[in-house]
């Protein structure tokens, strides 16, 4: 880690806690999907430098191995969450409500001796399926504290319906024994449920993105953003992780170990912002203390939403770093 970027910490650390709504922050840049039935990349994926392992039941495991991907899964929670020299989001993605797998999945899952931190459920419909899914952890008593719940938006439906959705996920949260952390884009299921066709730019599904996006911040949930399956293109990976990290998005689904580090590396503010938005502040304070609500900095105007950007980029750089020891 840079000596800047350990100034940055050691200045401001307490001023992040207040700001950070709860200890349980993970940062998930990277969320890395395992195929279930697949003992070799499982461990191969536990000894990758990762923020966030999906152990998955659904679209990485044929549809005559959901069973088999279930029982493996299942051995591997029994073994334990593995030591890493960091802490990680260890996680399983369950079948959708719709796909009738989900209970099998559940009952599974929830019943093996070391619950994963992490429940990822894909293709959310409406607030139906999430009612539904709710009360089926209600059958599980080893969940005695809350699981966490990342929730997947990939059709026309949950594009529609997310701000019910959200809401729904947040109010149940309350009385039942989950918690929504993050929101997934999932563009390729998306795409594919509007009929529309790819382009390298995306613009077919920019509204969606940046809706998600959107929803995620007015519900303090994270922003996961789409997969690029061309994944032996790591200078295109790289492009659209930024641009994701641009438009809000705080992590991107990843599919392969060579994708990980391109995108972790991708949301992480490069040292020129680190020192621009330190500036910034320091220059905000000393020009408020003055009665100065906007001024001249470096030639651009600032005022408190271009502070309050400044300080969102070091709070994540403070997240990262005491997460992940760079
Ligand atoms: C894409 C792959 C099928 C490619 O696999 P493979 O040909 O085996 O790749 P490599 O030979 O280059 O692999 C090198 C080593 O890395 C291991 N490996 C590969 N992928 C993973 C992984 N995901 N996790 C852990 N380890 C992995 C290989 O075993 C090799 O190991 P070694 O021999 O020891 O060196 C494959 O990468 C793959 O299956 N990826 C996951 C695919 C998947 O999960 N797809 C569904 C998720 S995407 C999605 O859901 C989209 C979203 O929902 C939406 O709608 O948009
Ligand atoms: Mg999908």
């Amino acid at each position: 880690m840079s000596v800047l970027l350990k100034k940055i910490k050691i200045n401001i650390y307490s001023q992040f806690k207040r700001n950070l709504s709860n200890n349980q922050y993970k940062i998930r840049r990277a969320l890395l999907y395992v195929p279930g039935d697949d003992p070799k990349k499982i461990n191969k994926a536990y000894k990758l430098d990762v923020d966030c392992i999906a152990l998955d039941c659904e679209d990485g495991v044929a549809a005559n191995r959901k069973e088999q991907a279930r029982n493996t899964i299942f051995e591997f929670l029994n073994n334990g969450k593995p030591k890493k020299s960091r802490e990680f989001d260890w996680g399983v993605r369950i079948n959708s409500v719709k796909s009738e797998l989900c209970q099998n999945d559940l009952d599974v899952i929830l019943t093996a001796q070391n619950l994963p931190d992490t429940i990822s459920l894909p293709k959310v419909n409406d607030t139906e399926e999430l009612k539904w899914f709710s009360s089926q952890l209600e059958r599980f008593t080893a969940l005695k504290t809350k699981i966490s719940v990342i929730l997947f938006i990939e059709t026309a439906q949950g594009i529609m319906n997310l701000k019910e959705i959200c809401t729904t996920a947040k109010k149940l949260s309350e009385n039942r024994n989950f918690e929504p952390v993050a929101l997934v884009f999932g563009g390729d299921d998306y795409l594919a449920d509007i009929g529309a066709r790819k382009t390298d730019q995306l613009t077919e599904v920019l509204y969606a993105r940046q809706k998600l996006v959107m929803m995620a911040k007015a519900f303090q949930l994270q922003a996961i953003d789409v997969v690029y399956i061309q994944y032996k293109d790591l200078d295109g990976l790289k492009q659209q992780s930024i641009e994701g990290a641009n438009m809000g998005y705080t992590g991107k689904q990843v599919i392969h170990p060579d994708q990980v580090p391109v995108v972790q590396e991708a949301f992480l503010p490069s040292e020129k912002q680190i020192k621009w938005a330190k500036d910034l502040i320091e220059a905000y304070h000393k020009y408020a203390a003055s009665g100065k609500g906007a001024f001249n900095f470096n030639g651009i105007m600032v005022d408190s939403p271009t502070l309050k950007q400044a300080e969102n980029l070091i709070k994540f750089v403070e997240v990262v770093g005491k997460d992940t020891n760079q």
